[in-house]
């Protein structure tokens, strides 16, 4: 998979040359690109931002640094007719889910936009936004931490990644549901023992109980992720959760 990133702030990326992601990319699975958007700014002083139109406060990142940057890099498929996925990290933008990130992991080339300010102007988005994708309902400063959030839960489901597949299969949400309890030595903690079952080898018995104990996290948590595999069930005519 190839990443292109564009940002005014590169260094903010760093951490893609640490752990999962950074061994990823010394493996040849991930090839990672970052780009300063300043330098394709057409003014002396490199601005990427300008006042809203409207009035209102802050500043709006200005289209024709973004066009520029976005034709540059889309070309680069040109040859080979590659064309990238173009994601947009906002609050604005559908949530990230455990399936968003698998659906990501298939694209073989995805471009991702850092947002600054109040945002990218909206012609930029309309033009060239495959993706507005939200990690969740908060406002950051920038799109650079969405970045790696998004990077990292899709960088691990690529085949070779995670060294055991089956703990990226039993992941949360993998099944709909929240993870049950992990535990692992001492069997005893204080006053705290790790449940038998799990120390029974008994693996029926271990697998009923890690569902029992998802179903009880998700109700008590998660109700929400309850009631869509409920209503998935009906439309496909299945048994609920
Ligand atoms: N909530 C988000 O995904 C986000 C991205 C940029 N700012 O906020």
């Amino acid at each position: 998979m190839r990443v292109d990133i564009v940002t005014i702030f590169p260094d903010y990326l760093s951490p893609l040359e640490l752990s999962l992601v950074g061994r990823a990319r010394a493996r040849g699975i991930l090839d990672v690109h970052l780009h300063d958007l300043r330098q394709w700014a057409d003014d002396v002083h490199r601005s990427v931002d300008d006042a809203p139109y409207g009035g209102g406060p802050g500043m709006v990142m200005r289209p024709q640094p973004w066009w520029a940057a976005l034709t540059e890099i889309r070309a680069l498929g040109a040859a080979d007719g590659r064309r990238p996925r173009i994601v947009v990290p906002t609050p604005v933008g559908r949530p990230f889910t455990q399936a968003y990130a698998a659906d990501l992991a298939d694209v073989p080339w995805l471009v991702f936009c850092c947002g600054r300010y109040e945002g990218i102007d909206a012609r930029v988005i309309d033009e060239w936004a495959d993706d507005e994708i939200s990690i969740g309902d908060y406002v950051l400063a920038g799109g650079e931490v969405a970045t790696l959030v998004i990077l990292e839960a899709v960088t691990r489901l690529l085949p070779g990644v995670v060294g055991n597949a089956e703990s990226v299969t039993d992941d949360s949400f993998t099944d709909g549901l929240l993870e049950a309890p992990v535990y692992t030595r001492p069997a005893v903690w204080g006053d705290r023992e790790v449940p038998a079952v799990l120390r029974s080898g008994d693996h029926a018995a271990i697998g009923r109980w890690r569902r029992a104990e998802a179903l009880r996290r998700t109700a008590q948590r998660r109700p929400d992720l309850l009631a869509r595999q409920d209503q998935a069930a009906a439309d496909d005519g299945s048994g609920g959760a």
